[in-house]
């Protein structure tokens, strides 16, 4: 079934990628899927171990990379919990991004089939702009709440989904259990592929965003109808635009990211143990 057809149910895609992940990765059930953005890649060895590892593109809806050569692999990785139990996550290898024009439904096609293979928990996590100058590059934050600024919506027809409590309390107390210091913020989700103006920052501002990416909120309303409890983490990478009176320098942003790396994914990798 092809998801660009609208005549497909796009629940039925998931289903049909799901039911191959089963098949090729040997795991019947997922119980806690992640979306690793930038920055966030070296979590999953840190996770678990990994059982099975499968091209992100021969799964059903998932495309080819943009970029050739950026053939991204799907993970199913093995957790067991200090009290013995055993927890299988599904590490989704790609992101579609709603700037790449492919549509919202590949956009919401990830969180759709890790419900589809029986997650109950999605972990969301992005690299993003800070509106707050105390809030440098490499600052975590735990999404409390979000602003959908890109006026797309990956649910289709009368579906009335409640948006309370969209980044479920209870995960966000594991995280902060984790990790205390951990401050919470709003995430303000534009279309992008270009970054805000000055102005549109104060006005994210102004609107209640403390971050500003081009992920996150699209993917947690589908994740939230499809019953599933969400996490988002973002890692802050650079100063929103106009946020910095002096232009921050690229490599300082890649710096942060860098230097985050192994420090948030240990973060992560402890949440997802919990
Ligand atoms: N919209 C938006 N997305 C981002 N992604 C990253 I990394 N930094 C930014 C940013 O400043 N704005």
């Amino acid at each position: 079934p092809d998801l660009d057809d609208p005549t497909t149910d796009p629940f039925d895609v998931a289903a049909a990628a799901a039911e191959y992940i089963a098949a090729k990765t040997g795991v019947s059930g997922h119980d806690v899927a992640l979306v690793l953005g930038s920055g966030w890649g070296g979590a999953a060895e840190l996770i678990g171990d990994v059982v099975a590892e499968i091209p992100t593109a021969d799964i059903p809806g998932f495309v080819k990379p943009a970029v050739e050569g950026h053939r991204s692999t799907t993970r199913s990785i093995r957790i067991e919990r200090p009290d013995g139990a055993v927890r299988h996550a599904l590490v989704l290898g790609s992101r579609t991004h709603l700037y790449e024009g492919r549509g919202v439904r590949r956009v919401a096609h990830g969180v759709r089939t890790a419900a589809a293979a029986g997650c109950e928990t999605v972990i969301l996590t992005n690299g993003c702009g800070s509106v707050h100058i105390g809030w440098r590059p490499g600052q975590v934050v735990l999404l409390k709440d979000h602003l959908n600024l890109t006026g797309q919506t990956p649910l289709e027809g009368a579906k009335f989904a409640d948006m309370t409590n969209i980044y479920t309390p209870r995960l966000r107390e594991i995280a902060r259990s984790v990790d205390p210091d951990l401050p919470e913020g709003v995430y303000a989700q534009f279309h992008g592929p270009q970054y805000e103006t000055p102005a549109e920052v104060k006005m994210a501002s102004l609107l209640g965003a403390d971050l500003v990416g081009m992920s996150t909120a699209v993917e947690a309303v589908a994740a939230r109808h499809s019953r599933m409890d969400v996490l988002g983490i973002s890692l802050a990478t650079n100063l929103a635009a106009g946020i910095s009176p002096t232009p921050l320098a690229h490599e300082e942003v890649l710096e942060a990211g860098r230097q985050a790396g192994p420090r948030i994914s240990d973060l992560l990798a402890k949440i997802v143990k919990q």
